[in-house]
């Protein structure tokens, strides 16, 4: 028997691809073909190269090239989507939306070509309406089609916890429902510390401030680096993800998925809990959710479902 490495192409060798790039190279996930358009070709060469010179002192057996050709992308096990711009301070993930959906379409296109068995995970924003249009322009079945926004989400909010209260970060459980915008919904009824509920322990003012630094932690990012935005959590991100993924960990894990009636909602890609394992999203966990959170989430999903219906009325 002949054991192949998987291979995982990440799309945009930007600063979340080629971190990612990078993180899930040093986890030994498998080879990582690091693509970027034509223009760039050199540059992505020698992050690749710059990379693969750092496995030896780090001590990880991973294939890593730089390239702009989709043929090297041919069968990949995962194919990540960086590709796209950034947001600068004063402006908001959405106004992303018509410049990135033409580049995450066009991706697709090519990617459908030559990895039609593949797993896809996009990071491109405005995430959850990137998703929708990876997911129109692959054709590929729901559960291979995945964004990444509450990993991200819940790291945030977990930082942010654990700092309150000078605990391990490792202790910290919770996690974010909904879009990934400014209204996004920290399930503060769901998280604990050692499996005690936060509720108990933070003064509820300070959990409210807690909630509203989490919604806006993407932009907190954004203001401090002036240009670009955040790079090293969302990498790790989306390198946990891959490890769910190519591990067929099984791991319990907020991602954005396409709901058929989940949580009420129809034909609408958004954040919500899910096994992540070697078929993509295996399972949908459906939570029993107050008025008050239903109601948070309610107004999240309109969000989304806003952006969704530009990227619509562009594909058609
Ligand atoms: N969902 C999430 O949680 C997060 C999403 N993002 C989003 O991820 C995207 C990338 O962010 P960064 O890496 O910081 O940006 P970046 O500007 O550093 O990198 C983007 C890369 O995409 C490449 N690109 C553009 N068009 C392409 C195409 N047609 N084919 C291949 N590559 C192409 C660019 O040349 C560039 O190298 C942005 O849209 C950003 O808003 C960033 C962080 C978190
Ligand atoms: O804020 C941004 O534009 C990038 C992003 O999605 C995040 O860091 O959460």
């Amino acid at each position: 028997m002949t054991i192949v490495r998987k291979k995982i192409t990440i799309v945009g060798a930007g600063f979340t691809g080629a971190t990612a790039a990078l993180m899930i190279a040093q986890k030994e996930l498998g080879d990582v073909v690091l693509l970027d358009i034509p223009q760039l070709e050199n540059p992505t060469k020698g992050k690749a190269l710059d990379m693969l010179e750092a496995s030896p002192v780090q001590g990880f057996d991973a294939r890593i090239t730089g390239t702009s050709d989709y043929e090297e992308a041919r069968n990949s096990d995962l194919v990540i989507i960086t590709a796209g711009v950034a947001r600068k301070p004063g402006m908001s993930r959405d106004d992303l939306v018509s410049t990135n959906a033409g580049i995450v379409c066009s991706v697709c296109e090519r990617i459908k070509e030559v990895a039609p068995e593949t797993t896809v995970l996009v990071l491109s924003n405005p995430v959850d309406a990137m998703t929708y249009a990876a997911y129109q322009t692959l054709g590929f079945p729901k559960n291979r089609v995945i964004g990444q926004s509450g990993v991200l989400d819940t790291a945030r909010y977990c930082t942010f916890i654990a700092e309150e209260l000078n605990v391990s970060v490792e202790d910290v459980r919770g996690f974010v429902l909904g879009g990934h915008g400014d209204d996004m919904v920290p399930l503060v009824r769901y998280s604990s510390v050692g499996g005690i509920p936060i509720e108990t322990l933070i003064p509820k003012e300070r959990i409210a401030e807690i909630v509203q630094r989490t919604r806006v932690g993407g932009g907190e990012i954004v203001n401090l680096l002036g240009s670009g935005s955040a790079y090293y959590a969302p990498a790790a991100s989306l390198a946990q993800m891959a490890e769910a993924i190519l591990k067929d960990k099984k791991r319990v894990l907020p991602v954005i998925a396409l709901l058929e009636g989940e949580y009420g909602y129809h034909d609408l890609f958004l954040g919500i809990p899910a096994v992540l394992g070697g078929s993509g999203i295996e399972r949908i966990f459906e939570l029993e959710l107050t008025d008050e959170e239903k109601s948070a989430l309610d107004k999240s999903a309109d969000s989304v479902r806003g952006v969704i219906s530009v990227v619509a009325a562009g594909m058609n």
